[in-house]
């Protein structure tokens, strides 16, 4: 099995069947001992390989993740912050208010230590990602753009980012951009990693790439294309149009518009996204799962894959709980 087929499977099996095959084949046969070692050992093997292929670039790309993380740690400022919640929602902040949260250097890399940190907790169900101080996101910290515009280390800047945002949008967790003000180029390509966008009056997504004479490179055009479809992707990235939340929501892009309560629109985002990850968290992360691998694997991969996440909740504690209740759907 190739990498890329191999990483959607990974998302299962980390987590939820290996603690049950442990149950399941370690009584009567084996050596419990030898059973153990060996299983540890698979363990550390699949742990290795899942963070190697969820990320789509490594070593055998040419990307080289120490050098441009180096380089990038040069451009200081702003800090991506990562709060989670025992209602098992989490919240990333991109928070550089002083450059409308544009990612400094170091903002690049600490957003993927927190996508590590969230990909290790087991708990987790939601995830909200918004801006500081009322606006999403403007791009890249242009100081930081200017500073590493050769080729190379662009398209490295790249890897990293499009790593990272694919890890994103493969966590576990139903997740939702938040976006109040303006989510500018690359804050433009962050809001299409995650799994709904909600919009606040006002505020606006603009690829401003060909603007800037590039096009998208965190992998934005590639998820914009698979929302709304290539005809309308085309217009919004070769026109840098201004999408406002009425019309975001006409496209598909936008999922809702807050309007604002008392509470603040943290507190609406945490109500929207509240119904869809209601009940235990291994169910609301299998659903997320069997989303992720209908959306990037072949039908027939998709379908397997399926199958062994059915597995993982069939007969688990909320099945049995829905069963014994004799829960009605009226
Ligand atoms: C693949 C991703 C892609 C790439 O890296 O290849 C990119 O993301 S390129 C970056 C795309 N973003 C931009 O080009 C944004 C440029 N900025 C603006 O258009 C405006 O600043 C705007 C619309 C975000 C805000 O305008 P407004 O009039 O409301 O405020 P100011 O312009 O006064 O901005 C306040 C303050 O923020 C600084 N700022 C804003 N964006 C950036 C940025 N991306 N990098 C660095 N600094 C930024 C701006 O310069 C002002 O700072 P000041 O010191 O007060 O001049």
């Amino acid at each position: 099995m190739g990498c890329q087929q191999f990483q959607v499977r990974l998302l299962w099996i980390q987590e939820v069947s290996a603690p049950r095959r442990t149950e399941q084949t370690g009584g009567k046969h084996c050596n419990m001992g030898i059973f153990v070692c060996r299983n540890s050992l698979r363990m550390l093997n699949v742990r290795w390989l899942y963070h190697r292929c969820l990320s789509l670039y490594n070593s055998n790309h040419g990307f080289n993740e120490a050098k441009i993380k180096e380089k990038l740690a040069q451009f200081t400022g702003g800090s991506v912050d990562l709060s989670k919640m025992d209602n098992g929602i989490a919240e990333i902040c991109i928070n550089n208010p002083s450059r409308m949260n544009a990612f400094t250097g170091t903002m690049m890399i600490e957003l993927e230590e927190r996508i590590s940190d969230l990909e290790n907790w087991k708990n987790g169900k939601g995830l909200i990602v918004y801006g500081a101080e009322n606006t999403f996101c403007s791009g890249s910290d242009l100081n930081a753009v200017k500073a590493i515009s050769n080729p190379q280390e662009g398209m490295m800047m790249c890897m990293l980012m499009q790593n990272t945002l694919t890890r994103l949008q493969r966590l576990p967790l139903i997740s939702v951009a938040l976006i109040q003000g303006k989510a500018l180029g690359g804050g433009a390509e962050l809001c299409t990693a995650c799994d709904f966008r909600l919009m606040t009056e006002g505020s606006e997504i603009r690829f401003v790439h060909k603007q800037m004479g590039l096009v998208p490179g965190w992998g934005g055009a590639a998820r914009l294309i698979h929302l709304i479809g290539s005809r309308h992707a085309l217009k919004l990235l070769s026109g840098a149009l201004r999408v406002h939340p009425e019309n975001a929501l006409e496209l598909g892009l936008a999922d809702n518009i807050l309007l604002g309560t008392e509470d603040g629109f943290l507190s609406e985002a945490e109500n929207w996204i509240m119904p869809y990850i209601k009940g235990p968290s291994d169910v609301s992360r299998a659903v997320k799962k069997v989303i992720i691998s209908g959306r990037e694997q072949k039908l027939e991969d998709a379908l397997r894959t399926e199958k062994e996440i059915f597995g993982t909740v069939w007969g688990g504690l909320a099945n049995l709980q829905a069963l014994a209740k004799g829960t009605k759907h009226k």
